[in-house]
């Protein structure tokens, strides 16, 4: 199929929560979206918030057989990255020869060595995150050659787990793929390729013949074939569809929002994320690098903060129960800097920064019990914005005059939350009509998909998309209020850390 003005294009979000999608048109206009929970419409895998917590309280998996469902309901993305799933000997044969008479799941439900798939909130595996950086030659080299030091999400450490705790189920595996390649596989009807933006892996020190099980990895705007029979038999896709590669929900959002160097995303979703558009990358200890999937001459660094919406949602529920008007209306009624109290809210093992529990401080840095329900709100989004700011700037980020700060995910459509995250950043923040640019941005990847070989740019085939509006302005005493209490929040982030671990 030619990329032409009559053509559509699909974007999915296998996201945390629910897989969302978009369609778009030639002339880049939005024409389809709709969602689906997992929770609440797939209530036969009983997940909470998409996942099951395994009773360690590290494990976190999520049913691939639910992924499976959720495909055929939609009949095609930028998965959550680092999810991993494991596809049985055999699998591949099955994959291709689909009968279109019968749902995916009847189909598929044999072909997983694994059914439960470690995804990005699991941080299990600190064991072979030590032995990786060991065998790399410490943390900072492997963040040389990967980008990142071992982080226990990611899908080389998850592999060396499974091969180490269930060596049967890891024999009898064929291939890996990653959430995306796993849902592009699908719809091609045989195993797609993982995209360079999410295939960094030291593999020999993984697991042996590690290159063979997950495939050889391409550029992320490479066509990767034509959709299987199955699809078009049973749902009616046009036989000229094609596949683009799939990458992962972050790369996709960046794609969406059409970052530009200097602008810096923070992306409210399950996860809080932020990232940056960067041409020389410099890995560091905390934070990752990864390819751009819209440039292969650009990267992108991004930061991960586990404790994102399911915090503020908890504490929306015990402060404001669990109105977001009611959580909101606390927001504007309390001052910027709250008082002097801050807090830090991590109710399951943080990623950015490495921490748990909840650890409230009063304007004389004494630690408090409790908060008042309005103090609470604010510390809460106060501390969460502090601390992607901090964090944000010890990766090499800083904010300049002109800098914009492009929110997207879920709680992005909160103005009060996002009046915060201007004011603690100093900076105007803009957002896209939809909430979900990462679906938008698979939707361009897939028209540029089709463009690309022949040399045209990702930003010249976005060039007309509407552009991020200012949603907020920081208010005039920003910078006084918050850059004094960014030197007390990283004083007292230092004194969290030194605590005991429960
Ligand atoms: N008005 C709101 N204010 C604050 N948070 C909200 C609001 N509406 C939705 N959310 C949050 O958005 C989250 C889902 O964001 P989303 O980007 O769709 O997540 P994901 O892509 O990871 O599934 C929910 O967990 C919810 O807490
Ligand atoms: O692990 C990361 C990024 O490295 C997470 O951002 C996941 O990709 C989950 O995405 P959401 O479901 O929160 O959008």
């Amino acid at each position: 199929m030619a990329a032409g003005r009559d053509s559509l294009y699909l974007g999915l979000d296998f996201s945390t929560q629910q897989l969302k999608a978009v369609v778009i048109d030639g002339n880049l206009n939005v024409v389809h979206q709709s969602s689906v929970q997992f929770d609440s419409e797939l209530p036969d895998f009983r997940t909470q918030g998409g996942v099951h917590i395994h009773t360690d309280r590290l494990t976190v998996t999520s049913p691939v057989l639910m992924w499976v469902q959720v495909s055929r309901r939609f009949s095609l993305s930028p998965p959550q990255q680092h999810g991993s799933v494991f596809w049985r000997t055999g699998a591949s044969e099955t994959l291709k020869h689909l009968d279109p008479d019968h749902n995916l799941e009847q189909l598929l439900q044999d072909s997983f060595s694994v059914s439960d798939s470690p995804v990005w909130m699991d941080s299990s595996s600190s064991k072979q995150c030590l032995d990786l950086e060991a065998a790399a030659g410490g943390a900072e080299r492997l963040a040389e050659i990967t980008g990142s030091r071992g982080y226990e999400r990611f899908t080389g450490n998850q592999i060396a787990k499974l091969r180490q705790t269930r060596p049967d189920e890891f024999m009898d595996t064929e291939r890996i793929s990653l959430v995306s390649s796993f849902a592009a596989s699908l719809f091609l009807g045989g195993y797609a390729a993982i995209d360079y933006s999410d295939g960094k892996i030291c593999l020999e020190a993984t697991a042996p013949h590690l290159d063979q099980l997950l495939g050889a990895a391409l550029p992320s705007t490479s066509v990767l074939g034509s959709i299987s029979s199955y699809f078009i038999h049973r749902f009616g896709f046009s036989e000229s569809c094609r596949v683009v590669s799939f990458t992962g929900d972050n790369p996709a959002s960046l794609a969406g929002m059409r970052l530009q160097p200097g602008d810096i995303a923070v992306s409210l979703g399950t996860s809080d994320t932020v990232f940056l558009w960067v041409q020389n990358p410099r890995p560091a200890l905390e934070g990752h690098v990864f390819c751009s999937p819209v440039d292969q001459e650009a990267f992108m660094a991004l930061l991960c903060f586990k404790n994102g919406s399911l915090t503020r949602e908890h504490i929306s529920n015990e402060c404001a129960g669990g109105s977001w008007e009611d959580f909101s209306a606390m927001l504007r009624e309390t001052p910027l800097g709250n008082d002097g109290n801050i807090g830090f809210y991590f109710d399951t093992m943080e990623i950015t920064p490495p921490a748990v529990g909840i650890h409230r401080f009063d304007s004389d840095d004494s630690e408090v019990s409790s908060f008042s329900p309005q103090v609470e709100v604010r510390a809460l989004v106060e501390g969460q914005f502090l601390s992607r700011r901090l964090h944000a700037e010890r990766l090499g980020y800083s904010i300049l005059p002109g800098t914009r700060v492009l929110a997207t995910g879920g709680a992005s459509s909160n103005k009060e939350i996002l009046q915060v995250l201007s004011d603690v950043f100093n900076a105007p923040v803009y957002t896209i009509d939809l909430s979900d640019s990462a679906c938008l941005g698979s939707a361009y990847r897939a028209l540029h998909g089709l463009l690309a070989e022949s040399g045209v740019s990702f930003l010249d085939v976005v060039k007309n998309a509407p552009e991020p509006q200012q949603t907020t302005t920081p208010h005039p005493s920003a910078k006084q209020v918050y850059d004094g209490m960014l030197q007390r929040f990283a004083r007292l982030e230092e004194r969290v850390l030194q605590k005991p671990r429960p």
